[in-house]
């Protein structure tokens, strides 16, 4: 079975001291007891990772981790204002996010960048989040699977049977912080759309492979979402920045 895995995306939210706030009130939240078998991570801004290792590391809950928004396809060089997978292990990263649509769309991202960013974070024993998604538009003229399949190849190419090591995000882009939420039937089938085309390459990967739905979750849609077969868990944006619906859709 595939652990249920909920991770916080704060994207370029956040300061000191509402960090501290933050990650305070979700452990002591957890503490109380979570489902048992889920795994929970935050992405936190570059400059805060340091910061939240440590606050993370105080509470010691082995199920609740560190990870960023993106990392270099490098891992050293003359890359002015790259961060590598190698800093961000030292910082206490288990996870990154890579090619979310808001840097594929605002920083030219394409699905090789986002392969060799992948790769750089698996080797460093970090699971990436490969995200992929369709537009409104490529949805509305019927293309979002042929979208998503080309972005899914793309990776498939690259990583092979490392991709048993990685999560993937489907992230329609017409739902993110939009309120507009993909039904839980129309997430599960482009989940299973994806789990079918990995499994065409090779069915242990496919069966392995969680696959995270993002897009306007909320603690009032979480249970839902979740209860879906090809749906392992969630990427959150807008709802993680409130500590308590963060907590709310990891209980869900
Ligand atoms: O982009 C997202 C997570 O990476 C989703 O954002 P929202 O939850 O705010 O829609």
């Amino acid at each position: 079975m595939r652990p249920l895995t909920i991770i916080g995306n704060w994207k370029l939210n956040g300061n000191l001291a509402s960090n501290e706030v933050w990650v305070k009130a979700v452990c002591q939240g957890m503490e109380k007891g979570m489902p048992a078998g889920r795994k929970y991570a935050v992405c936190a801004p570059f400059p805060y990772l340091s910061q939240c290792d440590q606050l993370i590391k105080q509470c010691s809950l082995a199920f609740l981790r560190l990870g960023a928004q993106d990392v270099s396809a490098h891992l050293s060089g003359a890359y002015t204002g790259e961060v590598s997978a190698q800093m961000l292990k030292e910082l206490g990263c288990a996870y990154v996010i890579v090619g979310h649509s808001e840097r594929r769309q605002m920083h030219h991202e394409t699905d090789e960048l986002i392969a060799e960013k992948a790769l750089q974070a698996l080797d460093q024993g970090i699971t990436p989040i490969i995200c992929v998604g369709e537009s409104a538009d490529e949805r509305n003229s019927g293309r979002e699977v042929e979208v998503v399949r080309g972005q899914i190849a793309k990776q498939v190419s690259v990583l092979q049977d490392r991709l048993a090591d990685c999560l993937i995000a489907y992230e329609p882009i017409w739902a993110i912080g939009t309120g507009k939420v993909a039904s839980a039937q129309v997430a599960q089938d482009m989940h299973r759309a994806i789990r079918l085309q990995l499994a065409e390459f090779d069915e242990d990967v496919a069966s392995h492979v969680g696959i995270l739905y993002g897009g306007s979750v909320k603690p009032d849609n979480a249970v839902e979402l979740f209860a879906m077969p090809d749906i392992d868990g969630g990427l959150i944006g807008g709802a993680s920045l409130n500590p308590q619906d963060f907590l709310a859709i990891c209980q869900a």
